[in-house]
């Protein structure tokens, strides 16, 4: 059996359905539970007894929301309260002068030569994920996302606090953070589309002890790197970074509490995102050989020791990634809130209403992207794909609320792409076409299963 001709994508729920069955299909999965005319309307009205909130898929109004006018459009607090005992006040919570001021300490953190420094330790993790893989290649399938999670969360403590992820304290937290999204779904899901209270939220004592140790484990990470800090042994990583950047206005620090939430967040967003990325991206190389011969070939010219300026050179492989995060975009939909009535294409919006941004309808929009489905790298030197790409592609949130990671993650997937697809030939598994759904990033139902056999090249 050859692998679908168009990469998988979620059934669309089936018309109209009662307020419980859709509740139902929500709590499931995010993408199913929505109608097919998602991808192709300019916007979409959820009605209910007790809510509304609206789904906006025109070019311009995104650009409203995010870019035009945030202050009108603050993150909505219902969708992160699932969040708050493991991020306390970090950075993706906050909102107004309070957020302001953290990403005044952030940002510097991650700017392009900040991530020339970074990227040693990026690398050091891409070529010890090759390895991990080494003796799982030709010893029959292997479940990527797993592997892909490892490396992710391994490139973020290599990053933050100079330690691959075999360090005892870094395992230990990467094992929690599993605990705790298995037992909360990190986004609360029934707060995206404002719920009423009564309707069930998971939320246990286990979610809040699993969030206690990884709180109490991040401590004695930045508790460790204070002592180094005073005593003048610090490395240059991140973590010395955002620990001594005075914010320009204040001229304050991060408080040893704030620095907490601050790496909670790190972590949680910057290793989920990518590693869901890199597994599709892999999916995708599996199913499209042409490619992966293309990115191998990137990856093997690229070598183990390139150097910073060497990464410009992986041009298809770039283009891979970015098509990968258009098709599968890790952060599915964001919600925002009016702060005062609106009329948007004729409609009031009421004060209060929840906005939400899909970048998962919007990348798949079948008036704005050419051939929206399907897998074609090529489409980013084309007229409308140029054209896409500023108007309605949004992997990384646009505006000043941003990913503050996205420069760095762009430098992680696209190395770790090439370098693992230059060591490794993937191919698919026919009985296993991987379903995408959504819980706090887009997922694989049952895993990403893809056979791996060494490349020799
Ligand atoms: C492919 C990988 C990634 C994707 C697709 C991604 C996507 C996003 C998106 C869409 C948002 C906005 C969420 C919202 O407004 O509701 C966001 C925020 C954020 N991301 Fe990423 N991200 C990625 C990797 C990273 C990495 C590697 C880091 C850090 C090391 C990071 C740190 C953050 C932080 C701190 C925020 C909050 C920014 C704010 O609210 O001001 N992300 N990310």
């Amino acid at each position: 059996m050859s692998p679908p001709l168009l990469p998988p994508k979620p059934p669309a729920r089936p018309g109209r359905v009662s307020l419980w069955r859709y509740v139902k299909l929500f709590r499931r999965d995010l993408l199913s539970a929505q109608p097919a005319k998602l991808y192709r309307a300019w916007m979409a009205e959820f009605k209910t007894p007790f809510f509304r909130s609206y789904l906006v898929n025109q070019p311009e109004l995104v650009d409203l929301v995010l870019k035009r006018r945030p202050r009108d459009f603050l993150k909505s607090n219902r969708v992160s309260e699932g969040l708050r005992p493991l991020l306390g006040n970090s950075v993706f919570l906050t909102n107004g002068a309070e957020w302001e001021r953290q990403r005044r300490i952030i940002d510097p953190a991650f700017e392009g030569w900040r991530l020339r420094e970074a990227y040693p330790a990026i690398s050091a993790a891409a070529e010890a994920a090759v390895a991990r893989l080494a003796p799982k290649a030709g010893g029959g399938p292997v479940e990527i996302e797993a592997e892909t999670s490892f490396a992710a969360a391994d490139v973020i403590f290599r990053t933050l606090f100079s330690i691959p992820i075999e360090d005892r304290m870094a395992r230990q937290v990467f094992e929690e953070f599993k605990t705790y999204q298995r037992s909360q779904p990190v986004v609360n899901l029934a707060a995206f589309f404002s719920l009423p209270s009564w309707v069930p939220r998971p939320f246990s004592r286990r979610t809040r002890r699993s969030a206690e140790v990884i709180r109490r484990l991040i401590t004695e990470l930045t508790d460790k790197r204070a002592e180094a800090l005073a005593a003048g042994t610090a490395p240059n990583d991140l973590a010395t970074k955002i620990m001594t950047t005075k914010d320009p206005i204040t001229g304050q620090l991060f408080s040893a509490s704030e620095m907490v939430d601050q790496v909670a967040i790190f972590f949680l967003a910057g290793h989920e995102t990518s590693a869901s990325a890199l597994s599709w991206a892999l999916y995708l190389m599996a199913t499209h050989p042409d490619y992966q011969e293309k990115v191998a070939r990137e990856g093997a010219a690229l070598g183990p020791q390139a150097r910073f300026e060497d990464l410009r050179a992986l041009r298809v492989t770039r283009d891979v990634f970015r098509e990968t995060l258009r098709l599968y975009p890790p952060v599915p939909m964001m919600v925002r809130e009016a702060a005062q009535a609106e009329r948007f294409r004729g409609r009031d919006v009421a004060s209060g209403s929840q906005v939400v941004l899909s970048p998962w309808h919007l990348h798949r929009h079948m008036r704005l992207w050419d051939n929206p489905d399907g897998f074609d790298p090529e489409r980013w030197h084309s007229e409308n794909g140029k054209h896409c790409q500023r108007a309605a592609y949004i992997p990384f949130s646009a505006g000043p609320r941003v990913c503050t990671g996205a420069g760095f993650a762009m430098l992680e997937g696209v190395l770790l792409l090439a370098r693992l697809c230059a060591a490794y030939e993937l191919t698919p598994i026919a009985e296993q076409v991987p379903q995408p759904v959504a819980h706090l990033t887009v997922r694989a139902q049952s895993g990403i299963w893809l056979n791996l056999r060494p490349r020799g090249i």
